[in-house]
């Protein structure tokens, strides 16, 4: 039984409801596996962190990294709430071009954006393009002059602080590939480079430490460290920023073991951070951005697959196995990142057991949840997977030849396809057929 799921997640038959909808409902109409988000969900976090920086009365923009999850219908989402998005790439952005969001409300990330990336982006006029390396710099300049148009950027910087979390999940450190570095001397030299630029208009500055932080001190250091960057560079370069930008990391609570603060409790101590802060230095306060992908998606999100094959090794352990695995979600084979899961038809039942939730790859680690207290199940019921929605379809792949699966909106009792379920002529499609040579 899981404490994460509310009362009003269950209908009166006591399955579990993802937008109103039974997720078994869901598993027939649509087929496992299934990618279900709770839209509902979703806007109430966007909608949480834009009430932190109302209260606290500073201008912001909540720019929600979509590489924890991009489709068209998750940008319209963002857009009808009021939010800014980050892409990292032609296919990102290009997915929002299809949702019609408005492009001044686009950060373009990446450390080696291409310059095919880069016309594109410039194209289409993204609201700011965060600079990331001095070949990006060159790059974004020959763009602008064949072009003959600017374009908005910041300044990536890698703040010199190590977040407490996995280690891939870690950005923030010296010994970092993204941004530039600031103990060396890298970012003022990138800065200088910029302002000279006339068709480069320097807004400001970015960091992000991380992802599934869940310490408040890190974040309060990288804030004060931009702060104290802006103030540096005002007094020696006559430049101020106007938008600090702190990136995103805000950690979730995947199961019971993990206590994160809720994630807007987090902004509210940035943002409180960066005011006195600004005050201490002087500074006029700017406008600060954050950039939440995971705590945005990760919640509202659920992977519905079904029971299939089960192994008991006598005395020792079972083996549950299910109709996806690492395709659909690669983060516990890759991060040793845990989960919790509950029966579709009775979320609540007392476990009899526990076992490995275990995926259809092949592959020893294709372990979905290691131990899983469980009601007794039978193959063809349908096992939920809760907080899947970040970094898991976003970062699926056809291993094993597996078709991704189809993922779905459902808000207020209605479910619409937002992504079609992947075909198995998807994964052979060519246009010119090859032909082996004969010789
Ligand atoms: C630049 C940048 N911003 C925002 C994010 C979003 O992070 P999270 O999904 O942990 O909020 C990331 C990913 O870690 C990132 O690299
Ligand atoms: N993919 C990572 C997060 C990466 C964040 C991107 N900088 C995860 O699932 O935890």
């Amino acid at each position: 039984m899981s404490e994460q799921l509310s009362i009003n997640q269950q209908n009166a038959a006591g399955q579990l409801t993802i937008g109103g909808v039974a997720a078994s409902q869901l598993a027939e109409e649509f087929q496992t596996p299934l990618v279900a988000y709770d839209v509902t969900k979703i806007r109430d976090q966007i909608r949480r962190f834009k009430s932190v920086f109302e209260d606290n009365g500073v201008s912001y923009a909540v720019s929600y990294a979509s590489k924890a999850f991009a489709a068209i219908a998750m940008y319209q989402v963002v857009d009808q709430e009021g939010g800014h998005i980050d892409v990292v790439s032609a296919g990102e952005l290009y997915t929002a071009m299809q949702a019609g969001f408005p492009m001044a409300n686009v950060s373009f990330h990446g450390n080696n954006k291409s310059r095919e990336e880069l016309e594109l982006a410039v194209a289409q006029h993204v609201g700011v393009i965060v600079l990331d390396n001095f070949h990006e710099i060159e790059l974004l300049d020959a763009v602008l002059a064949e072009a003959n148009t600017a374009v908005r950027v910041m300044l990536r910087i890698t703040p010199g602080i190590s977040a407490h979390t996995h280690e891939y999940d870690q950005t923030g450190q010296e010994d970092s590939k993204f941004g530039f570095d600031l103990n060396s001397g890298q970012a003022a030299r990138a800065l200088q480079t910029v302002l000279k630029n006339p068709r480069m208009n320097m807004i400001g500055i970015h960091a992000h430490i991380g992802s599934q932080i869940f310490e408040l001190n890190g974040f309060q250091m990288a804030a004060e460290k931009l702060v104290q960057v802006a103030s540096d560079w005002r007094d020696q370069y006559g430049y101020q920023p106007s938008v600090i930008n702190v990136g995103g990391g805000f950690g979730i609570r995947y199961t019971q073991a993990d206590d994160p603060i809720a994630p807007e409790a987090f902004v509210d101590a940035i943002i409180k951070t960066i005011k006195q802060s600004a005050s201490d230095h002087g500074l006029d306060l700017p406008a600060i951005w954050i950039e939440p992908g995971r705590s945005i998606v990760g919640p509202a999100g659920y992977n519905l697959y079904t029971i299939g094959s089960r192994k008991d090794v006598p005395g020792l352990t079972s083996y549950l196995t299910v109709d996806g695995g690492m395709g659909d979600n690669i983060r516990p084979a890759l991060y040793q990142a845990g989960y919790e899961a509950v029966l579709a038809d009775n979320p609540m039942g007392e476990p009899v057991e526990t076992v490995h939730v275990a995926g259809k790859y092949c592959e020893s680690g294709d372990i979905l949840i290691d131990q899983q207290p469980l009601p007794e199940s039978q193959p063809g019921d349908v096992l939920v997977m809760l907080d899947t929605g970040a970094y898991g379809y976003s970062m699926a792949s056809n291993y094993n030849r597996n078709p991704r699966p189809a993922v779905v909106f459902v808000e207020k009792g209605q479910a619409q396809l937002v992504i079609k379920r992947e075909t198995l002529a998807d994964l052979t499609r060519l246009d010119q057929p090859y032909r082996p040579s004969t010789d």
